[in-house]
């Protein structure tokens, strides 16, 4: 579906994308996840044609020839402008003018496209007062007036709340079963789970694209997971035997190559210090702690 053979593209002295190669299959959700800067905007805008590469091959839909391919793409931006004083049908009529579709179809696909993504009812709300989870919706229901083959979306639930996120995933994967394909760069490792493989780029280079099972799987330490009550145990345990640290909200990931000798370790030290352990027990990784590995590694 998409062929890219190591593309680069820099700006000025920058290498936002450095020699990168990556397969994307007909019919998968895939992710692409890294940090601030890693160079997923930049890959996605080149995908769709919005920026030229410096170098390399990128054939999308079996045309090397972007520009004739791009109606067969829809995008949602990382920062979707609605115009806030028009309504949600407003919005996405005017959408549908831009991609040249005839009025009475864009009635019909309007209707269709705010039904399905639960908008209908809200269809004569004016934008600037939809929650921030419905503007989202919005900019996804824009984005697929033209019927795409393919979608991109570039961060689509930054700053929505979790039911929302989990809302306009549930779009995703029904969009997905009826044969879309999806790529979808997101800064959630939750999200990044829900995809069927993710591509984890790092200064530009793709370091690894697996499924999330594959890259758990590969994750070459242990976990132990703490619960306490205090805050900041960093210093407590920073004499423990252990690899890494890490706060998830109010618990530790705890990285070692050795869980017996971590949690004897700290078990003990946290005793010497009268901090009482909620729990203390070995997890499976997630993806978030392969990534933090990554990240650290600087990908390697
Ligand atoms: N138009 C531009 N001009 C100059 N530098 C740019 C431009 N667009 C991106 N960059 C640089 O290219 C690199 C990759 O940026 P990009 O936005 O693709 O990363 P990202 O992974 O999408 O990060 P974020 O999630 O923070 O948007 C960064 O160093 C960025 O500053």
């Amino acid at each position: 579906m998409i062929n890219i053979i190591e593309v680069t593209k820099s700006f000025g002295s920058v290498m936002a994308i450095d020699n990168l190669s990556l397969h994307i299959q007909k019919g998968e959700i895939l992710g692409l996840v890294g940090p601030d800067g890693a160079g997923k905007s930049t890959l996605i805008r080149i995908m769709i044609g919005l920026l030229a590469k410096s170098s390399g091959h990128i054939d999308v839909l079996g045309s090397t020839n972007i520009e004739s391919v791009k109606n067969k793409m829809g995008y949602v931006p990382q920062k979707f402008s609605l115009y806030q004083d028009l309504t949600v049908m407003e919005n996405i009529t005017l959408i549908g003018s831009l991609y040249g579709i005839e009025k009475q179809k864009i009635q019909q696909i309007s209707q269709e496209i705010l039904t399905f993504t639960g908008l209908w009812q809200f269809k004569n709300r004016l934008a600037g007062k939809l929650s921030g989870g419905m503007k989202q919706k919005l900019a996804l229901a824009a984005g697929l007036m033209h019927k795409p083959a393919v979608f991109f979306l570039d961060e689509p639930t930054t700053g929505v709340d979790p039911v929302a996120r989990r809302e306009f995933w549930q779009l995703l994967y029904n969009l997905n079963k009826e044969g879309m394909t999806i790529v979808v760069a997101t800064p959630y490792m939750d999200e990044a789970e829900l995809c069927h493989r993710v591509a984890f780029i790092n200064l530009g280079q793709l370091i690894s694209c697996q499924t999330p099972a594959q890259f758990i799987v590969a994750y070459p330490h242990q976990i132990l997971e703490l619960s306490v009550e205090s805050k900041h145990i960093n210093h407590h345990i920073k004499d423990c035997y252990l690899l890494d640290l890490h706060s998830f909200g109010n618990k530790y990931h705890i990285v070692t190559n050795d869980i017996d000798r971590t949690r004897t370790d700290i078990e003990q030290k946290l005793t010497q210090q009268k901090i009482p352990i909620l729990k203390l027990q070995k997890i499976k990784p997630s993806l978030e702690d392969v990534f933090v590995l990554f990240t650290a590694q600087g990908g390697a």
